[in-house]
């Protein structure tokens, strides 16, 4: 018996990586009653041997599990947000922060395609990141995007743990990657003029050697729309509102209308931003309105 990390998956085949080697390995039979889906990422016990056919035996607990894109024990997220092509939404950006908080991932967010922007649109962006690291989060973001100085902060970052590259399809996240270590020859794909958005290139999820971690490639997506949380989970993964929270007058306040709210006066004098409590009264919404409602 081995152990290793399930480094892709293909049509019921998954990819075991075990002392840097790789292991072809099929899931157990039993996999299927018990209702155990391996994920990428998964560390699991298999028997196996070079180029012959291993089984996986056992998936181990899982650390945390993102359902978009599909992966398991993620230390760290990049964020990979274009300003432009496809279209800039804070939007966008919060559903996806929020997926990471709740799974408690650190979130770097990773601006592509400034090179795209005049100096009016790069400030009006700038005031944005400031906003993001405010509240908390690395942002990376430089006039040439793939520059030097931003690659070294991202490796400094992502440094010796498991990530996932994640964002929307043709926001630029395998052209990071290829940044990184150019070897890796990924695929890119083109931005359809017409629809304003990539094409998904990258079909599958899977774990890269970079530098002493392993990042995931992952396929892109046009909307984001998993809220796998209650609404009074929600604030608790927005870290400023949670940290500001709790200051408001009544515990579990939902900063809505409830009176004598610290998160409502943070937005008033600029504390907050906007766009994130915006982001988040909508979100609030969308929770209660899902059928059935998600419980833990
Ligand atoms: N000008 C400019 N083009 C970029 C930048 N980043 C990516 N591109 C281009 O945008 C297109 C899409 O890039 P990809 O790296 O394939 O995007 P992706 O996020 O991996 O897309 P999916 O695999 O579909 O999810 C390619 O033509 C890239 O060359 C950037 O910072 N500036
Ligand atoms: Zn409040």
């Amino acid at each position: 018996m081995k152990k290793g990390i399930i480094q892709q998956s293909l049509s019921g085949f998954y990819d075991v990586l075990s002392d840097n080697e790789l292991y072809r390995t099929r899931g157990r039979g039993n996999f299927r009653q018990k209702k155990i889906k391996p994920m990428v990422g998964d560390q699991v016990e298999f028997d196996g041997q070079n180029r012959h056919e291993g089984y996986l035996l056992k998936v181990l607990p899982r650390k945390n599990a993102l359902t978009r894109p599909p992966i398991a024990n993620v230390d760290v997220a990049i964020v990979v947000t274009a300003v432009r092509e496809p279209i800039f939404s804070t939007n966008l950006l919060d559903r996806q922060l929020v997926a990471l908080e709740a799974q408690k991932i650190k979130a770097i967010i990773y601006f592509t395609k400034t090179d795209l922007l005049n100096q009016a649109e790069y400030d009006a962006i700038n005031v944005i990141v400031k906003g993001y690291q405010e509240a908390g989060y690395a942002v990376i973001m430089s006039h040439d995007p793939f520059e030097k100085q931003s690659l070294v902060a991202l490796r400094k970052l992502i440094s010796n743990q498991i990530g996932v590259v994640m964002g929307q399809t043709g926001a630029g996240k395998s052209t990071l990657l290829n940044h990184l270590v150019p070897s890796l020859a990924l695929p890119t794909g083109v931005i359809s003029q017409a629809l304003q958005r990539g094409k998904h290139t990258t079909r599958k999820v899977s774990l890269l050697n970079i530098d002493n971690s392993l990042i995931a490639d992952t396929p892109g997506f046009s909307s984001y729309e998993t809220f796998d949380m209650t609404n009074e989970q929600l604030p608790l993964y927005f870290p400023e509102m949670a940290e500001i929270g709790k200051n408001c007058r009544f515990r579990g306040c939902l900063h809505l209308k409830e009176p004598n709210c610290a998160v409502k006066e943070a937005v008033a004098n600029g504390t907050i931003m906007e766009s994130r409590y915006n982001n988040y009264s909508q979100f609030h919404d969308l929770i209660v309105a899902q059928k059935p409602n998600y419980k833990k």
